[in-house]
């Protein structure tokens, strides 16, 4: 795979896509133009980021949560903007259109400025807390596995065919998602895969986006800092299932693709125009299930029964929460056409996805898993996970991030506790926040519970932390390097310094053989 880093693309120029304002407009309705009127303009462009403008852009001002884009229209027209779309009165010299809401106006410029993406596109939308990257990863297996070119967007890049850009957000605005999803048609890419993030969902960034089915995984505790309670961070993921089937395309089936073993399906299945597929384990009323599951440190093995047939699977990855992964896909691939047999095919070859129960070896006699468990529920999994293959403890280092949900940090702490034999607590991403703090937050969890403090240890440097952990392992072990995954940096003080808990491990690994 070809690994493109996000400053490198050359923005605008293999789609370059020249278009009249003119042709336009019916986008942007209901608007006017303040200043001349003047809808001749040819525009090369749309940026929402000043700093991005070239000649011919048309530039987009957005109220963001740091600042405003209507301050920047100077900048703008000096780099060469053409015209402005604005939510207020702004002077400029160039014509300004006011529109009532510009990040509704930009999702629906952008995808007619790209020529309707998805409408050539199987577009397939997967929310919920957990297993969205996974999910991802396991549709690109099966759809590649018969033979179609495929894109995926989310936490670990844009994969556009063979090439994967690095990226800031799990679900980026809606105009770099029109633009990733030209180019994936332009590659020939016949399905794109996207996650998609509460936090998108909230501020429009899919609007524009026509998906054909969409994945709900799981709801459970995280992102509170944003959504306040967790009655509207569910509703925030309902309006992916409550948009499917409200397109001009509506002639063609869409599909919700529900777990009927989590407690707030009935909710999702009830919003959806689309049909409507189940899956899971515990429920015995679904679409397709996992039953005689087997789960050993090598892999997994269970049967999947479905309305195309019954398939015995022996696949790689690891827990349970990762049979509900693969089920997900299964249906989301049978709704395809593509058969049982085949899914199993593609699902047994695929080894893990990268920083997700991610094994790292120099030959120890112990094991050590990197893992991106960033919430309670993922947390209390994986370990869960570790004590089923584990032939003695598990140690976990496990940290919170900066500038996010507060309230998840006594609970993360109190589940290493409880499920780790010993845990050593540190920093994730600590962002603008006191790293020592985040910790103090951690540990009170285990005050309230009276954790005894020879189970724990707590170390503000992850490096630290993670050289003591595999310092105390001992033959048969399991130490789980939770939090960051596939991250090769640590974001403090907005300063994003090099960090990979795999090179890290590996270090400390070296450094232990030396000393032995
Ligand atoms: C709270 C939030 O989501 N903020 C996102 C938002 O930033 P913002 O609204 O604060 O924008 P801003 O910085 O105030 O700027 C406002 C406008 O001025 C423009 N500007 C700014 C400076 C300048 O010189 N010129 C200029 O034109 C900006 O381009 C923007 O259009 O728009 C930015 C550009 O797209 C995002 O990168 C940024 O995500 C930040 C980094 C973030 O941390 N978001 C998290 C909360 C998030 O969205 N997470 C979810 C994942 C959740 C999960 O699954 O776990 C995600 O999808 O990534
Ligand atoms: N279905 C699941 N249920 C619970 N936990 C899961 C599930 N799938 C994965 N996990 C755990 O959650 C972690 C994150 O998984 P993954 O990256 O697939 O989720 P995500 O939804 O993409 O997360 P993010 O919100 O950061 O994008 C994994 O490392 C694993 O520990
Ligand atoms: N998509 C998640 C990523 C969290 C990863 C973790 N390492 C952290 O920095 O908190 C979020 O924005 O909450
Ligand atoms: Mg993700």
């Amino acid at each position: 795979m070809i690994k493109i880093k996000k400053d490198d693309v050359q923005r605008n120029e293999w789609w370059r896509n020249r278009m009249k304002i003119r042709e336009l407009l019916h986008t942007l309705t209901p608007y006017y133009f303040f200043n001349e009127k003047w809808d001749d303009i040819t525009i090369s462009s749309i940026e929402m980021d000043s700093r991005l403008v070239t000649s011919g852009t048309l530039f987009v001002c957005i109220e963001g949560a740091q600042t405003d884009g209507h301050l920047y229209v100077d900048q703008a027209v000096e780099l060469g903007a053409v015209a402005i779309v604005a939510q207020k009165k702004i002077e400029a010299t160039v014509p300004v259109i006011i529109v009532p809401d510009t990040r509704r106006s930009l999702a629906f410029l952008a995808a007619e400025f790209f020529r309707n993406p998805t409408k050539e596109l199987g577009l397939i939308g997967v929310t919920g807390t957990n297993g969205k990257t996974t999910v991802t990863h396991l549709l690109e297996a099966i759809f590649e596995g018969v033979g179609n070119r495929t894109g995926r967007i989310g936490t670990i890049g844009t994969k556009i065919g063979d090439t994967l850009r690095e990226g800031k957000n799990t679900t980026p605005e809606s105009l770099e998602l029109q633009r990733s999803f030209r180019e994936m048609v332009d590659a020939g890419c016949k399905y794109a895969f996207m996650e998609v993030s509460s936090h998108a969902i909230q501020m429009g960034r899919i609007r524009g986006c026509q998906f054909k089915t969409a994945i709900f995984t799981n709801l459970t505790q995280d992102h509170l800092d944003y959504h306040g309670t967790m009655e509207e961070y569910k509703r925030a993921k309902g309006l992916l299932f409550a948009q499917l089937g409200s397109s001009y395309d509506s002639d063609k089936l869409k599909y919700a693709i529900i777990n009927g073993d989590d407690p707030v399906s009935q909710y999702y299945m009830d919003i959806t125009p689309a049909q409507v597929i189940t899956y899971g384990i515990d429920s015995q009323d679904v679409d397709v299930r996992a039953t005689n599951i087997k789960i050993s440190s090598e892999g997994m093995q269970f049967t999947v029964e479905s309305f195309m047939g019954t398939e015995d699977f022996r696949v790689q990855l690891l827990g349970k929460f990762n049979v509900y992964n693969l089920l997900s896909t299964i249906a989301a691939g049978l709704v395809e056409g593509i058969s049982l047999s085949q899914i199993k095919q593609s699902l047994e070859q695929v080894k893990g996805v990268r920083g997700r129960l991610e094994s790292v070896s120099a030959g120890q006699g112990f094991s050590v898993v990197v893992d991106y468990a960033h919430t309670p529920d993922s947390l209390e999994n994986v370990l869960l996970t570790a004590k089923e293959f584990a032939e003695n403890r598990v140690l976990c280092v496990i940290g919170c991030g900066g500038d996010r949900d507060r309230t998840k940090r006594p609970i993360m702490a109190q589940i290493a506790a409880r499920h780790a034999d010993y845990s050593v607590l540190t920093s994730d991403n600590p962002r603008t926040e006191e790293p020592a703090q985040i910790l103090e937050d951690m540990i009170q969890g285990l005050t309230q519970e009276k954790v005894s403090k020879e189970l724990y240890t707590s170390l503000v440097d992850r490096r630290e932390a993670i050289y003591t952990a595999i310092e105390m392992a001992r033959p048969g072990d399991v130490v789980i390097i939770a939090g960051k995954g596939h991250e090769t940096y640590q974001d403090i003080n907005n300063q994003k310094l090099h960090f990979d808990d795999r090179e890290v491990v590996l270090e400390a690994l070296g450094q232990r053989k030396n000393e032995e």
